[in-house]
């Protein structure tokens, strides 16, 4: 399982994360929801090892990443924001850079994400959507069992966005534990769990009906 207890973290002056607590079991995909800027970037990037928090716990598993940083490299892939790709590197070299498995497990990855036409091109000719796809490649190549996906399908098509919503619900079929941060209501339907950030904290949604309320309303308040 997946345990983020009572974070926290100041980023300059603010404190983005005031007590965000989270809890994702084998086979769930978790949404993390909330305005603009209330801080579900910067939480992702502590779950995923990137930042540390300023206090506040992580479990994965039974093992605490953040007394042991391996813990992350073993158990935790991540696809930020923004694009993560070596954009002069091919697909290829890419994946080998991301990845620590042996050539015949790359083999299964690069089939099972439909990438082996495009294994010698720069990433830089890849269109957007594969870019995305292959960024979710090389954060699940090593058969992690736990997948941090910040925003995975903003501004995609519908092709893109269906065949990597597809590959969420299979790898949680495959006990895969996904969080991930949205504003999508398509990936919100994927959610088994909802967590809602407002002011640094997390609140869970019980009544997922209730989600495009409750970030109105959050909206509201804001403007
Ligand atoms: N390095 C930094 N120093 C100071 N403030 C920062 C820094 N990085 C981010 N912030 C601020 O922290 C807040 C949270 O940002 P974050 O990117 O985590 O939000 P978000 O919920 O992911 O937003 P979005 O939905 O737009 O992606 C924002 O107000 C942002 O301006």
């Amino acid at each position: 399982m997946v345990k983020a207890e009572h974070i926290r973290k100041k980023l300059g002056r603010r404190e983005i994360l005031k007590d965000v607590s989270i809890f994702g079991a084998p086979g769930e995909c978790i949404g993390i929801i909330g305005a603009n800027g209330c801080g579900k970037s910067t939480f992702l990037s502590i779950l995923a090892g990137i930042e540390k928090p300023d206090d506040g716990d992580l479990t994965f598993f039974q093992k605490k990443p953040l007394t042991d940083h391996r813990v992350f490299t073993h158990m935790c892939g991540f696809v930020p924001q923004g694009n993560p790709l070596l954009e002069d590197l091919s697909v290829r070299d890419n994946l080998a850079l991301w990845s620590r498995k042996d050539k015949k497990a790359l083999e299964q990855v690069i089939s099972r994400f439909a990438l082996t036409e495009m294994l010698h091109l720069p990433v830089k000719k890849l269109s957007g959507g594969m870019k995305r796809r292959l960024s979710i490649a090389c954060a699940a190549a090593d058969d992690v069992p736990i997948l941090v996906l910040d925003e995975p399908t903003a501004a995609l098509d519908i092709f893109f966005k269906e065949s990597i919503h597809e590959f969420i619900r299979d790898f949680t079929a495959r006990n895969g534990i996904v969080v991930m941060a949205t504003h999508d209501a398509s990936e919100i339907a994927l959610c088994d769990r909802i967590y809602y950030m407002e002011e640094g904290r997390t609140e869970e949604i019980a009544d997922t009906g209730n989600v495009l309320e409750k970030i109105k309303k959050g909206r509201n308040k804001h403007e």
